[in-house]
């Protein structure tokens, strides 16, 4: 196994030994898609470069439509590749092996908007934590089904529940701990509170930011919600019509816009209340 895709054990001294490595780097990107409609094809991401490095949280926001959820698609290898280099813990997407690219998939996982969409309803969370653990043996070998669960703060009594007996936020919170069981590098969040009660919110994004300080992994959060970013991530590109017309720590993009759009979107979005109460 190259060294880049070495096991880092959460909590580990290794998760502090990574950081500052990139752990995803996206370079002059472009993905195009074919508009359902009128059958032309489109950039739905427009040459976009990105860094992520070990242990950072990288936002990508904007509009509906702007092309986060294409971007991210791509940028782990999920959705449509494009033309650009793709860098996953050094290894080009591009030209890496079948044999390396299995061993790198499940250091990106994904927690999508749905949790309940995401999960399978006829599968208890158990039997969805073994079919997982059957495809990566050694790999979730590290952690017990009722650890796992305490790491999200779930009980363990849940694991015999089935999606449809869980709230949203529980069941967010089990997708979150079917990520961990992977020991992933790299977290790649669409969205996760977009569909659950504000009341749980809060708690779903404190955990990403838990895990994160406790594991090192790196998270690229996608979201509309400038209040969501600002209170998770260190920096952020804003997308508009597929490209990246603004990027910086969120501090600076979100008290000193550059760009027009950012401003716009600053002007629009719910989060932008945060100027004010500064
Ligand atoms: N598989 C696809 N085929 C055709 N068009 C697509 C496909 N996936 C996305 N699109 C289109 O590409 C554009 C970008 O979509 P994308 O989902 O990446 O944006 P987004 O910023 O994540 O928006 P949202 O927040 O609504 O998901 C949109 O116009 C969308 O309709």
């Amino acid at each position: 196994m190259p060294d880049s895709v070495q096991k880092v054990m959460p909590g580990s001294s290794d998760a502090a030994r990574h950081r500052r490595d990139p752990v995803l780097v996206v370079d002059n990107l472009v993905v195009e898609h074919r508009n359902r409609t009128t059958g032309e094809v489109f950039r739905a991401v427009d040459r976009v470069s990105l860094r992520i490095d070990a242990g950072e949280s990288v936002a990508v926001v904007g509009e509906s439509g702007s092309g986060k959820t294409t971007l991210a698609m791509a940028a782990t290898g999920l959705g449509t590749r494009g033309e650009g280099d793709i860098r996953l813990l050094g290894h080009s997407l591009a030209t890496v092996s079948r044999r390396d690219l299995r061993r790198l998939r499940p250091e990106a996982q994904v927690v999508f908007q749905d949790p309940h969409g995401s999960l399978d309803p006829r599968q208890s969370v158990r039997s969805g934590f073994a079919e997982l653990r059957g495809l990566q043996r050694e790999r979730t070998s590290w952690i017990t089904d009722a650890e796992l669960l305490a790491r999200v703060r779930l009980a363990p009594e849940l694991l015999d529940r089935f999606p449809h007996q869980l709230s949203g936020g529980q069941a967010q919170r089990v997708c979150i701990a079917r990520a961990l069981l992977m020991r992933p590098r790299l977290i790649v969040a669409d969205e996760p509170t977009s569909g659950l009660d504000v009341s749980v919110q809060a708690d779903v994004l404190n955990l990403l930011r838990e895990i994160r300080a406790t594991t090192g992994a790196a998270l690229l959060m996608i979201s509309h919600d400038l209040a969501v970013v600002r209170s998770v991530c260190d920096s952020v590109h804003v997308m508009f019509r597929g490209r990246v017309v603004e990027s910086g720590p969120c501090e600076k993009v979100f008290a000193d816009p550059q760009d027009d759009y950012t401003r716009e979107l600053l002007a629009a979005m719910p989060g932008a209340r945060w100027r004010a109460r500064r």
